[in-house]
């Protein structure tokens, strides 16, 4: 078979940073000795493919015979030189890595005579006696350890920022004894294993090399050093495996990058040997063993490895890396952290074709193993760099950590519980100001005294709730806190028209209120903290229907003496206030429709319980109108809520308020000083009328003994109503602490009758509004609030199902010092 000449091998592209072993393969020329004889290797001309063809092989113990085909990152064929195979193997970004402070090894194998020496340490390298010519020659066949140090200092040079400390060792292993080849006398020295998983061998003699001549001398002493044999296949065989290796300590002179402690290593393996055809003998015999154990043992490393590599990284194979001082000394670089370039080395005679086919067979073996390369820092450098990435770690952590915890504070501060001790319950955006906007919670401002003041133990109420609307719920919001004019206010007038019809005057009725929204039919339940004004009448004294005007309008607030006003207006009308209340009450929550055709006949005056209704359809008419009136006046509105708390008003009467009224402090004014007199002394057929309209609303809940009374009470006002109104009159400072919106079932029955009796006039009365803004509020609530009195029946009806009038029923109880007359 021919053999054609190959051209220049391409360069080979830059390395990957996740390496494999890169190989190259070296066919060695036919030598003068070698006319004549089969050969069996044919290089391709990409430069990456050889054939080996055993066609002819003659060795019965091959099994395979035929030719082969391998490719490698490059094959350089017989006419390669050493400069070409210096570019073609890929030893120049070997010590590229080097210089930029990583580790990278170079190490060739192959069988005896197959050229290792003569790729590695060149043609004559280390020979004695040399001639000039052969001097000459050996500077045109100089081997990659020259090579590689004059490349090094070009290196250097070429980084004039960079400081560089050089240093190099050589030894050898010769019968698995390590020797120092630059102080030989040290003797055998010893393999052991470092802290970091490496093996070093311990005294071995280290030299400062100021400049390149240093690092040839240091090359060219270990080379004389070497132990040489003769043999029948090679008359210069190497006995060892020498490993010449250069430190670079690299030094950028910066802070931020530490000193970087790169290392190239370049072996020259001894050659497996066949003693039959060696005819090695004695002490030759004694070193092939030995070769061929190490070699073996090298062969087990690269298998191992390479079964890890094909699998991935999947299954983790035991490398016995610890079977040879050879495997040793290469675990960095077979499997580590190192570059490393394999140089298999075979020779093109058919008679060796057998040994031919192993080495390409190991080689890519090898090809397969992956590397992990990285930069070696110094120890405590190291050390000083790894805390640094767990500091930064640690700070992402606790930043994170914070912003939860800031969170879940919030959370517990909202409701009311204690927040655990040293973790202040921060706003999240001061706590995580790093902490994207879109992760950060729904807007949930806390303004409360005790969380300014750094209690741990907060107080349910008072406090503040700021919730987040979307657009459709801001509206109508805006339309609850700005609502349009009311008509003129009209509510005393029915009474003045009962007291007129009573006496034969007729009068056309008021015109009537427009009707609440719908979305007056859901209820927002607010709970307020009563706190008496200092110039609010006491309860204990129980003051005159006369007091609560003259309370009121000492108030700083027009509005809250127009309310004032007109309560007492109201119940002086109703001659009882209590159950001027509790018809009102009815009227605003017993529904639309109950409302349409639950009216009675007014001319049953005397008898307001009496049914089936006989007055026609103008009594009924007339009853209506009455009953919007005592909604209007009695009945929350959820308008003028949203309106006092936007206009910053302090004073809240909560009772009694009706539609328009902070927009007649003046008629209410009048109210008080004649009005009021008025009102008391109104006739008493309209305060009955007023009354049995009440009482008959009451009726539908089946509470009819507690109207009774009522109903004919006379006009002066009961002594239990005046210490009602007295309180009323002059409490609420309103102050919302907590928020919860329940939706209105959809199918609303009267709950059963029950002894106390909801009141609009409750410090928690309910409040009515939109279902988009009780939507809303639900959504964005983080959790239903239950204040600390609520029963469990009361927490279980906060159900979204739950009946509202029923839920008010237990939620809502009568105040105290509100009380209807027996
Ligand atoms: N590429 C080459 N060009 C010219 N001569 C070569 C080439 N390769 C090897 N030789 C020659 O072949 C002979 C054997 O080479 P070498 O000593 O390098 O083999 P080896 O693999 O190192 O053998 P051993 O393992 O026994 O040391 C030497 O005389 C060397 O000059």
């Amino acid at each position: 078979m021919g053999i054609f000449a190959s051209p220049t091998p391409p360069r080979p592209p830059p390395m990957e940073p996740a390496q494999r072993v890169r190989v190259a393969v070296r066919v060695r020329p036919p030598l003068d000795t070698d006319v004549g004889k089969d050969q069996c290797v044919l290089c391709h001309p990409d430069g990456k493919q050889l054939t080996l063809d055993l066609q002819n092989a003659t060795s019965g113990l091959w099994p395979m015979r035929g030719a082969r085909s391998f490719a490698f990152d490059s094959v350089c064929g017989p006419q390669t030189s050493q400069e070409e195979f210096f570019t073609a193997s890929g030893a120049r970004e070997m010590l590229d890595a080097a210089l930029d402070g990583y580790t990278a090894t170079i190490f060739a194998y192959g069988q005896t005579g197959s050229g290792k020496t003569y790729t590695v340490s060149g043609a004559v390298a280390g020979r004695a006696g040399l001639s000039a010519s052969a001097h000459a020659h050996s500077a045109a066949n100089v081997g990659l350890m020259q090579r590689a140090a004059s490349y090094l200092y070009e290196g250097i040079e070429q980084r004039p920022g960079v400081k560089y400390t050089v240093r190099a060792t050589f030894l050898e292993i010769y019968n698995e004894q390590v020797v120092d080849l630059i102080e030989p006398a040290s003797g055998v020295l010893g393999v052991r294993g470092s802290s970091s998983g490496g093996f070093y061998v311990e005294d071995l003699s280290v030299t400062q090399c100021r400049d390149e001549s240093d690092l040839q001398y240091v090359i060219q002493k270990g080379l004389e050093n070497r132990h040489r044999r003769i043999h029948s296949l090679n008359s210069e065989s190497s006995r060892s495996h020498s490993i010449f290796s250069v430190y670079l300590d690299v030094d950028d002179g910066t802070a931020s990058r530490p000193t970087r402690y790169g290392r190239v290593s370049l072996l020259d393996l001894a050659g497996s040997e066949n003693v039959r055809t060696s005819h090695s003998q004695g002490i030759g015999l004694k070193e092939a063993g030995s070769i061929n154990r190490s070699l073996f043992a090298l062969g087990q490393v690269i298998k191992a490895l390479a079964v890890e590599g094909r699998s991935g990284g999947r299954h983790a194979v035991h490398v016995p890396y610890r079977d040879s001082n050879l495997t040793k000394l290469l675990s960095d670089s077979l499997g580590g952290n190192s570059f490393t370039l394999m140089i298999a080395c075979c020779s093109t005679l058919a008679a060796y074709g057998e040994e031919s086919m192993r080495t390409l067979q190991y080689a890519c073996s090898a090809g397969a193993i992956r590397n992990r390369p990285s930069v070696k820092l110094d120890p405590q450098e190291q050390l000083i760099s790894d805390l640094k990435d767990e500091v930064l770690k640690l700070k992402q952590q606790v930043k994170y950590l914070t912003h939860e915890l800031t969170i879940s504070n919030s959370r517990l501060v909202e409701y009311g519980l204690p927040t655990p001790s040293g973790t202040p319950a921060l706003a999240p955006s001061a706590a995580a100001p790093g902490v994207p906007h879109h992760l950060l919670p729904p807007p949930l401002h806390v303004d409360s005294p005790a969380s300014s003041g750094g209690s741990s133990r907060l107080a349910p109420t008072p406090r503040q709730v700021t919730v987040c609307l979307s657009s459709l719920e801001a509206r109508a919001l805006a339309e609850l806190a700005d609502p349009p004019a009311p008509p003129p206010f009209a509510a005393p007038e029915p009474f003045v028209e009962s007291e007129r019809r009573g006496s034969g005057a007729s009068q056309s009725p008021p015109a009537p209120l427009p009707p609440p929204p719908s979305y007056l039919n859901y209820s927002l339940h607010a709970v307020y903290r009563r706190t008496p004004p200092p110039d609010a009448p006491s309860s204990a004294g129980s003051p005159t229907l006369a007091d609560a005007p003259a309370a009121a309008v000492a108030s700083a607030e027009a509005r809250a003496a127009a309310s004032a006003q007109l309560r007492a207006a109201a119940v002086a009308a109703s001659a009882d206030f209590a159950a001027a209340a509790a018809a009102a009450e009815l009227t605003g929550t017993i529904g639309s429709e109950q409302a349409a055709t639950g009216a009675g006949d007014a001319g049953e005056a005397d008898e307001p319980f009496a049914s089936p209704p006989s007055g026609g359809g103008a009594r009924r008419a007339r009853e209506r109108e009455l009953e919007k009136q005592l909604r209007s006046l009695s009945s929350f509105s959820a308008t003028e809520v949203i309106a006092a708390q936007a206009g910053g008003a302090k004073q809240w009467y909560g009772c009694g308020r009706g539609r328009g009224e902070a927009e007649r402090p003046s008629a209410s004014a009048e109210g008080s000083g004649g009005g009021g007199g008025e009102s008391r002394g109104g006739s008493r057929s309209a305060s009955r009328s007023a009354s049995r309209s009440a009482s008959r609303s009451m009726s539908r809940r089946g509470s009819r003994s507690d109207l009774e009374g009522a109903a004919a009470s006379p006009v002066a006002l009961d002594p239990r109503a005046q210490a009602a109104l007295g309180n009323l009159s002059g409490v609420d400072s309103l102050q919302e602490s907590a928020v919860q919106c329940v939706p209105r079932a959809r199918t609303h029955r009267a709950p059963p009758p029950r002894h106390g009796h909801r009141c609009p006039f409750s410090p928690n009365g309910p409040l009515h509004v939109g279902s988009d803004i009780a939507a809303a509020l639900s959504r964005c609530l983080p959790k239903p609030f239950i204040p600390p009195h609520h029963t469990r029946s009361s927490v279980r009806k906060q159900r979204p199902s739950a009946h509202v009038s029923s839920l008010s029923n237990d939620r809502f109880a009568l105040s105290p010092n509100i009380r209807l007359p027996r």
